[in-house]
C-alpha cells in the first residue's frame, strides 16, 4: 500500500472551491479509495479461486498413479462435481441443490462411508444449505463447500483428541486390534511420539502367540531407543503387563505401551485376554488399532471392541495406502469413540494426531483458500461492498469509510497474514508489509482524533487551521503531517 500524508479532502465540494492544494488532497484520498478497492478485488480473486479446481485435483485428473497414492483423492474429485453444478447459481434452493447433494451422497458412498452416516450427513447439509444461517457475500457454491467442510469436521469429532496421561504413576497405553493391522509398529511409533514429548517409555511384549512379534518389537524398540519388557512366550499377557508396570514404577518411567496379540477375526479368547489385562493394570488409554483400508468395517470393529472391552479411542493405520476415507469419516459417528492418531507409513515418524479440521481441508482440497473465505465471511458484508462501491463512484468516500475498510481488513489478521492468504501476493516483501502497516496506523490515529463531522466532511479540516492543529495534537503528529 502506498504511503501518503493525511489526505483531508475528498468531495466534489472541495474541488468546487478549487484551491490547487485541495484538489491535490482530494486526489490523495481517492488514492486511498483505490487501495481499498484493490484490496477488495484481491479478496474477490481469492474467493473465486475457491471454486477453481485445486492444483492437487488437476494433477489427479492427469495421472492415474496419483489417484492411487493420494488418500481421499476419489472423494475430493466426487465432491468437486457437486460444487461445479452450482456455478452461476445466485441462491441455493431445494431444486438446485438436489443434484449436487446426490453427487455428495454418491462420493461418500464410493469412499466407503457407512450408509447411516451418509444419510445423516446429507440430511444435515441439505438443511443447512437451505437454512437462514447462510453468510452473505460468498457465492452459493462456496457456501456449500463451507457447509460440507464444517459438517466433515463435526462428523469426525470436531476437536483433536490427544493422549490422556495418568495423574500419578506410569500411564498405561493398551493396544488392541486384529492381526496385521499394525499394532506392533504403532507401539514403537507411540514410543517415538512420547519421546518427542519428553516422556520416558517402556514397550511391553504381551503378544505371546507369535514369537516373531516379540523379536519385531525388540528390533523396533532398539530403533527408537526405548527399552522393551519381555518374558518370552510362556507367561500370561496379564502377568507380563503387571510385572512391566511394576518395573516402570520402580524405574520412574512415564508410560508403558502394551502390544497384545491379534486374531484373524474377533473371538472370545482374544476379548477375554484383553479384559484380563485391562483388569490387572487399569490402563489410562485402551486404543484399538484399525486398518484404514477396511473402510466402514473399521468403524464396526471400533464399536464392537468398545462394547466388549471399553476403549478410549482408535488409531487408524495405513492411511498412505489405497484407503478411500470411509474409515476416517465413519469411526467417530458410528462408534462414538474418537480417532486419536493416524499412521501413514512404515517409518517411526509416520504417526500423527488426528486433526478433524485438517482432514476436512484435505478432503476438500482447498487448503488456505478455505480459511481465507472463512475469515472473509466474518467481516465482509455484501451490502457494505455495494455501498462502498457507490460511494467511491460518487466521490463521497469519507474517513469513516476508510476506517471501516481498514478495520475490516484488520479483523482478518495481521496484514502479512491477509496478504499471505491472497493467491499471487507472495512477491510482497515483509519490509513492504511492515512499512504499509506503519503508514496505515499513522493515518488511522489521525482519523481517530477527528470529530464525527470532520470525518464526514474532510473539507472542514481543509478550511480550518485550528482544527488541523487540534487533530495534530490529539494524534501526536505535527501540523505538517496533517496539512492539506
Ligand atoms: N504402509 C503402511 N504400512 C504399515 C503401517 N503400519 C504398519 N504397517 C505395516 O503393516 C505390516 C503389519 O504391521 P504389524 O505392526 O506387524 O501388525 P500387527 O498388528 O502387530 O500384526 P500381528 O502381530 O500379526 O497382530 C508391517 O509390514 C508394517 O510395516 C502404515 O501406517 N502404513
Amino acid at each position: 500500500m502506498e504511503a501518503t500524508a493525511l489526505t483531508l479532502s475528498s468531495s466534489s465540494a472541495a474541488a468546487r472551491r478549487s484551491p490547487a492544494k485541495e484538489i491535490a488532497a482530494s486526489l490523495r484520498l481517492r488514492r486511498f479509495a483505490v487501495h481499498a478497492v484493490q484490496l477488495r478485488a484481491a479478496q474477490s480473486a481469492a474467493l473465486r479461486a475457491l471454486s477453481a479446481p485445486s492444483p492437487g485435483a488437476r494433477k489427479r485428473r492427469g495421472s492415474g498413479l496419483v489417484v492411487r497414492a493420494e488418500m481421499f483423492g476419489q472423494l475430493t474429485t466426487g465432491l468437486e462435481s457437486a460444487w461445479n453444478k452450482l456455478r452461476g447459481v445466485d441462491v441455493l434452493t431445494k431444486e438446485n441443490i438436489a443434484e449436487p447433494i446426490r453427487d455428495i451422497r454418491r462420493a461418500l458412498l464410493e469412499a466407503d462411508v457407512s450408509l447411516p452416516v451418509v444419510r445423516r450427513f446429507v440430511s444435515s447439509i441439505s438443511e443447512k444449505a437451505l437454512g437462514a444461517d447462510l453468510i452473505r457475500g460468498v457465492r452459493p457454491d462456496q457456501q456449500l463447500v463451507k457447509i460440507v467442510h464444517d459438517e466433515l469436521v463435526q462428523l469426525t469429532g470436531g476437536e483433536v483428541c490427544d493422549l490422556v496421561f495418568a495423574k500419578s504413576g506410569p500411564t498405561v497405553i493398551l493396544l488392541a486390534g486384529l492381526q496385521g493391522v499394525g499394532k506392533t509398529t504403532i507401539c514403537a511409533k507411540l514410543a517415538f511420539y512420547l519421546k518427542k514429548l519428553g516422556k520416558s517409555c517402556l514397550l511391553v511384549a504381551a503378544d505371546v502367540y507369535r514369537p516373531a512379534a516379540i523379536d519385531q518389537l525388540t528390533i523396533l524398540g532398539e530403533q527408537v531407543g526405548v527399552p522393551v519388557y519381555s518374558e518370552g512366550t510362556e507367561a500370561k499377557p496379564a502377568q507380563i503387563t503387571k510385572n512391566a508396570l511394576e518395573e516402570a514404577k520402580r524405574k520412574n518411567i512415564d508410560a508403558i505401551v502394551v502390544d497384545t496379540a491379534g486374531r484373524l477375526q474377533i473371538d472370545k479368547s482374544m476379548m477375554d485376554e484383553l479384559k484380563e489385562v485391562k483388569k490387572v493394570v487399569n490402563p489410562t488409554e485402551v486404543l484399538l488399532v484399525v486398518d484404514a483400508m477396511t473402510g466402514q468395517e473399521a468403524a464396526a470393529l471400533v464399536t464392537t471392541f468398545n462394547i466388549e472391552i471399553g476403549i478410549t479411542g482408535a488409531i487408524l493405520t495405513k492411511l498412505d495406502g489405497d484407503s478411500r476415507g470411509g474409515a476416517a469419516l465413519s469411526v467417530k459417528e458410528v462408534s462414538g469413540k474418537p480417532i486419536k492418531f493416524v499412521g501413514h507409513g512404515e517409518r517411526m515418524e509416520d504417526l500423527e494426531l488426528f486433526y478433524p479440521d485438517r482432514m476436512a481441508q484435505r478432503v476438500l482440497g482447498m487448503g488456505d483458500v478455505l480459511s481465507f473465505v472463512e475469515k472473509a465471511q466474518e467481516v465482509v458484508r455484501q451490502e457494505d461492498a455495494v455501498e462502498l462501491q457507490k460511494k467511491i463512484l460518487s466521490a463521497k468516500f469519507d474517513f469513516n469509510d476508510f476506517l471501516k475498510q481498514s478495520q475490516n481488513v484488520a479483523k482478518m489478521g495481521s496484514m502479512s497474514r491477509v496478504i499471505g492468504m491472497i493467491p499471487g501476493m507472495n512477491k510482497v516483501t515483509p519490509a513492504q508489509i511492515r512499512e504499509a502497516e506503519k503508514k496505515l496506523a499513522f493515518v488511522e490515529s489521525m482519523i481517530n482524533a477527528m470529530t464525527a463531522e470532520e470525518r464526514e466532511k474532510p473539507e472542514l479540516l481543509a478550511e480550518s487551521r485550528e482544527r488541523r492543529i487540534r487533530v495534530a495534537e490529539e494524534s501526536g503528529k505535527t501540523e505538517q503531517e496533517v496539512q492539506l
